[in-house]
């Protein structure tokens, strides 16, 4: 027999799809996210013990469409806790896919730890036809007990392969292949229970960023204004009067801001709101004057990250400064 595996990886649940059930082995949409614990999750999958020491701890129980800031918080600080602990090697999140990427950017920039953490969400409920669950949380735990993924930043797997928290993105309702890192590249595959990894991000991460939520409660409000045809302001005019901190304009094509919203977002920045410049296109680079004279209007570009992700960046780097200069900085570096 096999010698026990010696990699301690703890799987913190959080809810999901992965943790959801259907009245049928058919039903693939209209089922039940969030309803099965994680000791089940975990006897699901046998081979699990073969990888690693598993324990689980069932931090919230929720689909991931209503995560909170509040949730990431404590999230964050159980992962900086246990990864503190000597007897903890790695660690696995099972979560719902629907903010998975978001949840996975957050924690690269506050996990305080070369550890790996990985997140695992299912495309499919645990009582479908070929539900995809089961070996997406074998191949997380087994990634997680892995020496390729020590110091790689937090990790997503999905469908074989291993993706970086800061560019993966959800980019389909309901195939099993969703998740991808389009353009940039996902970092690998894990195959015949090994993790293959062929590229990594050179942005910084984990121990190298200058976040630290460990004293926070809250994060600063931060919200999204989407760019169309035909658009106004009177959605941006709403955030900012209900308090928005920062702005992310998630602007059409290359970032554009339609005449219409331009002055508001102008008169925003005037009350001290920063704002900051993505695309609703998901891929590509937002550049600095490009559509918009960001120096004179004292914008900030998002450079390649997406309108989610920009939101997170943009209320931690809230959290140390609200000088402009340096969140432009900060949205070069992570
Ligand atoms: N596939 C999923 O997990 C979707 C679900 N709505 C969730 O995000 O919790």
């Amino acid at each position: 027999a096999d010698a026990a595996p010696t990699a301690h990886v703890t799987i913190l649940a959080t809810g999901g799809t992965i943790a959801g059930s259907g009245a049928t082995s058919t039903t693939t949409v209209g089922y039940t996210a969030a309803t099965v614990g994680v000791d089940r999750l975990i006897q699901a999958v046998p081979e699990l013990a073969k990888v690693a020491q598993v324990k689980g701890e069932q931090v919230f129980q929720i689909a991931s469409e209503n995560m909170t800031n509040e949730h990431w918080l404590t999230l964050a600080k159980r992962v900086n806790t246990l990864l503190a602990q000597p007897d903890v090697d790695g660690i696995v999140i099972t979560h719902g896919t629907d903010t998975l990427e978001e949840t996975a950017f957050f924690l690269d920039m506050v996990v305080k730890s070369n550890k790996p953490v990985v997140l695992v969400g299912a495309m499919r409920p645990g009582t479908a036809l070929s539900a995809d669950g089961p070996i997406n949380l074998y191949n997380a735990v087994l990634l997680a007990a892995s020496k390729e993924a020590i110091g790689k930043g937090v990790l997503v797997t999905l469908n074989d392969q291993i993706q970086g928290a800061r560019d993966v993105t959800k980019t389909n309702t309901s195939t099993l292949d969703s998740f991808k890192t389009p353009e940039l590249g996902m970092l690998g595959y894990i195959q015949g229970n090994k993790p293959y990894f062929y590229h990594v991000s050179t942005r910084k991460h984990t121990v190298d960023t200058e976040f630290d939520i460990s004293k926070l409660d809250s994060l600063p409000q931060v919200d999204i204004v989407y760019g169309y045809a035909n658009v106004g302001p009177v959605a941006l005019n709403a955030l900012v009067a209900a308090g928005a901190k920062g702005i992310i304009h998630a602007g059409v094509g290359d970032g554009s801001l339609a005449s219409k919203v331009a002055p508001s977002l102008t008169a925003a920045r005037k009350q001290g709101v920063l704002i900051v410049r993505s695309a609703r296109v998901g891929q590509g680079i937002v550049a600095r004057n490009g559509e918009a004279n960001d120096d004179a209007l004292d914008f900030v570009v998002s450079d390649t990250l997406n309108p989610q992700k920009a939101r997170i960046l943009l209320m931690l780097a809230l959290t140390k400064t609200s000088d402009s200069k340096e969140i432009q900085r900060m949205f070069y570096t992570y």
